[in-house]
């Protein structure tokens, strides 16, 4: 049945259709088929036109291009995949001028942000300031955002006027300027806007259920006349917090008279984790569609559930677990967290000690530790500068990895002198940095020397080096590409690593490989998927988080929950401590057992005291 749908879809190649479908449907699978099929028609048949391809984050962005590579595409230079944000901020950072936005894009440098933010908090008793200013600049429209404001006390108007002042005199551009700012762009420059319109006559969206106002604006003008394919699920919106809305499905189908489509079976989770995410996300009541999920894969285990007396015995249990797991050789693993506060801080630490100490390794986005890392930095302003890189600077950097011979050398002189030119300019691909810091550097250069077409030359060059070579003269090699990037930017560059930060979503470096153990929050696996998967401190107060002033929590709250359940392939197990030690407050807290859990069908948990 479902197949017959999928056919049917990704064959149309007139209208646009939105697809909505639970987790483990297929909707990614769905766009990479599109993008097949449109491949083996030829459908841009050397046109110069593009299958756009938009995801929510720039997580999302890595998980489509790595399964686009693994696709059946065999020349994939038809495709660009971007987020709203990248998209905007490359068209930006070309046209930017048409509106007076200088080049280079002054962004708003992610540290100087939080400080203004934090001091117009106490300034003005505006908590949560960012918040709000999340959820206002998603609002596309000038009369609903000064409704908006009015709903708010007076005092998040007076920090709103500073923070714009502040911004305004700095001349800098903050996150959602990236979109606001470009659709400005599209809407004063007549002719602009009709380049980008024909440019996508395809154009596929990802995770469609969490496009804000501002971001569906934007597809409204560039998909005007295209053939939109969007994927979603709405009981996945998790950042509702942020201006995710889902009248924006409706709208989608509506303005864009768009075919509806519905796929409710599960190819990802055993029968037993569907039916307990099915039970969970009835208790939403104000969903769209009601049709649950079913699948005809085996029941699995039943979802264990630990109740335990303290933190140090969740601790233990969940490492436990992963032990387990790894010993019985069931494949990769996450632990999730609602998010890395508190207590969930410090059981995160804990367990990737002890684990560490067993020989198990962990694998934790650890944001600002990449970030510092000087060669990431050198790297990323490498790629800031790139668009004034041509292929023999940027030949420099392969031809300082050690081992490299000179009939290799000679070979890729000789290939940047047929084909030197500027390099493609694309913000997106700063996204290629694996976890090893340094394939971090192979992988970007890997990624720009792909779409030059002279990988053949490269991998040449790189399978000479062994991995112990590389490590040895790792520091040599990173100290010369520093020079010439130093050069190059004539030691402007300090200041450009400090901006591009900002475009850096951080959360979304994310990479996995096999047989890992990641430990993370829900959010920065939203899309992906684990043959093993254990959410941690499900307690009442941490999970759900009732977050002040903010409508629909609990929903939203029961979703993100969802959200983490159905990441899960085989094995579930859901962890909670019933009292903790609090450091700030100096005492023992008792927590109570999270709601979430009492609406989960008995028959399908295990219980383990
Ligand atoms: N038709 C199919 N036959 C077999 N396996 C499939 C099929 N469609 C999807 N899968 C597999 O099911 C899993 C989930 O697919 P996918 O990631 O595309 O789902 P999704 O709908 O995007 O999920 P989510 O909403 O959770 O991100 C993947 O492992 C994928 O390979």
């Amino acid at each position: 049945m479902n197949e017959n749908i999928i056919e049917e879809i990704i064959l149309d190649n007139k209208s646009s259709a939105l697809v909505l479908a639970g987790p483990g449907a297929g909707k990614t699978r769905l766009i990479i088929r599109k993008l097949e099929i449109l491949a083996q028609q030829d459908y841009f048949n050397s046109s110069g036109k593009k299958a756009l391809v938009l995801t929510f984050n720039k997580k999302a962005s890595i998980e489509l291009q790595s399964r686009i590579e693994k696709a059946n595409i065999p020349d994939s230079s038809f495709i660009e995949v971007f987020t709203y944000h990248g998209l905007g901020y490359k068209i930006l950072r070309t046209y930017g001028y048409l509106i007076d936005i200088s080049y280079p894009l002054k962004l708003f440098p992610i540290d100087e942000r939080k400080a203004l933010i934090k001091e117009l908090e106490s300034t003005y008793q505006a908590f949560s300031f960012d918040l709000f200013y999340q959820k206002y600049a998603s609002i596309a429209n000038e009369k609903d955002r000064e409704r908006f404001v009015g709903k708010h006390a007076q005092e998040y108007a007076d920090a709103l006027c500073s923070y714009n002042s502040f911004k305004e005199e700095k001349g800098l551009i903050d996150y959602s300027d990236l979109i606001s700012k470009c659709i400005e762009l599209l809407q004063n420059s007549n002719w602009l806007r009709r380049v980008f319109q024909g440019a996508y006559p395809a154009i596929l969206v990802d995770e469609f259920q969490d496009t804000d106002q501002l971001q569906f604006k934007m597809l409204m003008i560039l998909g005007l006349y295209s053939n939109i394919l969007s994927v979603a699920d709405e009981d996945q919106i998790i950042y509702e917090f942020r201006g995710a809305e889902e009248k924006n499905i409706n709208d989608f189908i509506d303005v864009f008279k768009a075919s509806k489509y519905h796929l409710s079976y599960n190819h990802r989770s055993t029968n037993n984790i569907v039916q307990v995410a099915n039970s969970l996300i009835s208790n939403n009541t104000n969903r769209l569609s009601r049709i649950p999920m079913h699948t005809n894969n085996p029941d699995g285990s039943k979802i264990g559930i630990y109740m335990c007396s303290s933190i140090d015995e969740e601790v233990l249990r969940i490492k436990n677990l992963i032990i387990y797991w790894n010993k019985e050789n069931k494949g990769n693993c996450a632990i999730l967290f609602r998010e890395k506060v508190n207590l969930s801080k410090i059981i995160i630490s804990r367990v990737s000690k002890e684990l560490d100490e067993v020989g198990v390794q962990t694998y934790e986005l650890k944001p600002d530790m990449i970030l510092k890392d000087p060669v990431v930095q050198w790297f990323i302003v490498a790629l800031r500068f790139k668009e004034y890189l041509t292929l023999s600077l940027l030949s420099e950097f392969v031809l300082f990895l050690p081992g490299i011979g000179r009939r290799t050398q000679e070979k890729i002189y000789d290939y940047i002198r047929k084909h030197d030119d500027i390099l493609y300019d694309d913000v997106d691909l700063a996204l290629f940095f694996s976890k090893k810091q340094l394939y971090i550097v192979d992988g970007i250069l890997n990624e720009l020397f792909k779409s030059h077409h002279i990988l053949d030359v490269f991998d040449l060059a790189y399978n000479k080096v062994s991995e112990k070579e590389k490590l040895k003269n790792k520091e040599k090699f990173y100290g010369n590409i520093r020079r010439v990037i130093e050069q190059e930017t004539n030691g402007s560059a300090k200041e450009l690593v400090k901006n591009y930060r900002y475009i850096l979503d951080v959360n979304n470096l994310l990479k996995l490989s096999k047989n890992e153990v990641f430990i993370g929050t829900i959010h920065q696996v939203k899309g992906l998927e684990f043959e093993n998967v254990v959410i941690s401190g499900v307690s009442n107060g941490i999970f759900p988080k009732i977050k002040q002033g903010v409508e629909n929590t609990i929903q939203e709250e029961r979703r993100l929950f969802y959200v983490g359940i159905t990441r899960a392939m085989f094995n579930l197990c859901i962890t909670a401590s019933r009292e903790w030690f609090n450091p700030l407050e100096k005492r023992i807290e008792r927590l109570e057992v999270s709601p979430f859990l009492r609406e989960l069908p008995r028959e399908y948990l295990v219980f383990n005291q």
